[in-house]
């Protein structure tokens, strides 16, 4: 297909406001592509490379600038081009006002005509445009990604100006907007998904299936085409390409309970999202970010995990934590100094090192496990990882999940109360808390689905009266914990809830020190507390429960913060409870 095609259909593609009258667009873009459909199915997108490519054409605006300028005529500087931008506010619209061409004017002049980089010749000249391929351009696209080291910066540019000086306007629009990642012609995977589903008559889920497994919708667009119905579904995940990790939606317990009557409970590892492909045949393991890109180099731990301990092809889907010299995670910014680290990936490493945590298996022993549900996957992941640890031939069922290095934890539940107590041990081990999940749902990568919920941030909090607190054990010993929190009634204060939870060790140091003063009376491990101290605290719920002297019970109770700016008489009544409750 030529790129003036391209071109011309992309400019009615924009002028088009009806979502509907898009897809029908791009359908019969897609069925005239021929050959090319692969290039246009990505140009439609402003996509240059295949979702799973991380390659980037790794251009700046001002190179695009320099090119466009060069192609412009010799009396055009960037400058000249940048001003213009700041004029009419969109790179499309600068590019398709300049006549291009002129260079092969010029060389026309002299008695040269064309350059041999192809560049500036043939009969494009003088902003008429009109030779130009879809192919050529991505092929010098991708030629202008691959150029690195010194002097590709020059050859970036020069590439650049050469697709520029054979451009018209239209087609200098759109190349434009496509180099800069501005493509923005209101086509969307959901569009591209639709048109190939319209264009090739093959059902939208079995094209959505497709698109999840392969994250290519040039070659999904080819095989619908080509091969029908049966050529997607014979499309699988390859080990070595990104897949869109599932994601998660906030949501409660209680909600997640109700849905699902057993949920899945795992720690919410509060570090990176990877995904790890590991391939023995070909030697290589390979490291994905949450956006597919590829950040092997920068953690050196993951692959040197893989290669210790996997045998087969595998996928597999976790975290990586940063961790101290102990092994206890550091918090989220540690992770990221590491995470995306090109330079100085060792010495990074003596300063924080990371380890991954795989929670879900979507490739192992050749088959494809997206349409498994959790608890499948889980135990895939399970066995893949428990090899390793099996080496002497004992009974792998035996072997308890805590010792399976790499193995997130998986329980099932419908007690809230263990819930709760999972939830507490999360926090307890340096971690940000509980992922609930559905335990018969299936991967659905990219989507943020309501089969995966974090446990919803705290929205409202109360202030709360500390009335009695427990000495901790072993190496909390000498700290105060699991604080008594009341609220007043009237004169006096109820009991509503103990918080033990989202306090770290040297937190507990400072509120034991703040509260110790104000010790009662002692029994055991229990202490009674003057009221005088008032923490702020989170919660999930508040339910009516006659555990608590107020009548009320907070559910998952968060310590938040001490108010030294309140008194026990500024603290929240059982009023404020009831009204809350009521909402
Ligand atoms: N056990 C787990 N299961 C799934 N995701 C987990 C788990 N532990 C940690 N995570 C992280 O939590 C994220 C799930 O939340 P979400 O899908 O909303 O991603 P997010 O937008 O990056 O959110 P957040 O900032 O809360 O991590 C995952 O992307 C993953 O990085």
């Amino acid at each position: 297909m030529k790129f003036a095609t391209f071109a011309d259909r992309a400019g009615t593609i924009d002028a088009e406001p009806a979502d509907l009258e898009i897809v029908a667009h791009v359908r019969e873009l897609l069925a005239d592509a021929g050959d090319e459909i692969e290039i246009v199915a990505r140009f439609a997108q402003g996509r240059v490379f295949p979702a799973w490519d991380s390659t980037t054409l790794d251009i700046g605006p001002s190179a695009c600038y320099e090119a466009i300028a060069r192609a412009a005529g010799t009396n055009v500087s960037s400058n000249d081009v940048e001003e213009r931008l700041a004029e009419v506010g969109e790179i499309g619209d600068v590019a398709a006002r300049y006549d291009f061409g002129g260079q092969q004017g010029l060389g026309a002049f002299t008695g040269g005509g064309t350059d041999d980089s192809g560049a500036g010749g043939g009969t494009g000249g003088n902003g008429t445009g009109g030779d130009l391929t879809v192919r050529e351009v991505a092929e010098t696209l991708a030629d202008l990604a691959a150029a690195e080291g010194s002097g590709s910066h020059d050859r970036k540019v020069d590439l650049l100006f050469g697709l520029f000086n054979r451009c018209s306007s239209e087609e200098a629009r759109y190349l434009a907007r496509l180099v800069l990642s501005e493509m923005r012609i209101g086509v969307g995977e959901g569009t591209v998904r639709d048109a190939i589903a319209a264009a090739f008559d093959v059902p939208k889920e079995r094209v959505e299936r497709a698109l999840q497994v392969s994250n290519d919708y040039g070659r999904v667009a080819r095989i619908a085409r080509d091969e029908g119905v049966d050529g997607l579904d014979a499309m699988e995940l390859d080990v070595g390409r990104p897949v869109q990790a599932m994601l998660a939606q906030a949501g409660t317990v209680t909600d997640a309970l109700e849905e699902w009557e057993t949920a899945g409970v795992e720690w919410k590892y509060d570090g990176a999202r990877v995904q790890l492909h590991y391939d023995p045949g070909d030697g290589e393991t390979r490291v994905f970010s949450r956006n597919m890109e590829d950040v092997t180099d920068a953690l050196p731990e993951v692959v040197e995990f893989a290669d210790e301990r996997l045998e087969s092809p595998v996928i597999l889907d976790g975290e990586v934590v940063a961790i101290d010299e102990d092994g206890s995670p550091l918090p989220f910014q540690e992770v990221l100094k590491r995470f995306r680290r090109k330079h100085d990936v060792a010495k990074a490493r003596e300063d924080v090192s990371v380890r991954p945590v795989f929670f879900d298996c979507l490739h192992a022993g050749g088959e494809d496990l997206l349409e498994e549900p959790l608890t499948t996957r889980h135990d895939r992941l399970r066995s893949v990882l428990v090899d390793a640890v099996d080496e002497t031939g004992s009974d792998a069922a035996a072997i308890d999940d805590e010792d399976i290095e790499g193995l997130s934890l998986l329980w099932r539940t419908d007690d809230p109360d263990e819930i709760e107590s999972i939830d507490a041990d999360a926090l307890e081990a340096g971690h940000e808390g509980i992922m609930l999940k559905n335990p018969e749902s299936t991967y659905s990568p990219g989507r943020r689905g309501k089969h995966w919920r974090k446990r919803k941030p705290d929205v409202e909090t109360l202030d709360c009266v500390v009335t009695g607190a427990e000495w901790g054990e072993g190496r909390r010993a000498t700290f105060l914990g699991t604080f008594e929190l009341s609220v007043r009634a009237g004169e006096d204060l109820e009991t509503v809830g103990k918080v033990a939870t989202g306090i770290t060790d040297e937190k507990l140091e400072e509120l034991t020190d703040l509260l110790e003063p104000h010790i009662e009376a002692e029994e055991g491990q229990e202490v009674d507390l003057e009221p005088a101290v008032v923490f702020e605290v989170g919660y999930e719920e508040i339910q009516s429960s006659p555990t608590y002297s107020s009548g009320y019970a907070l559910r998952f109770p968060r310590f938040q913060a001490v108010r030294p700016d309140k008194e026990p008489a500024n603290a929240d009544s059982i009023e404020r409870l009831e009204r809350l409750q009521g909402q």
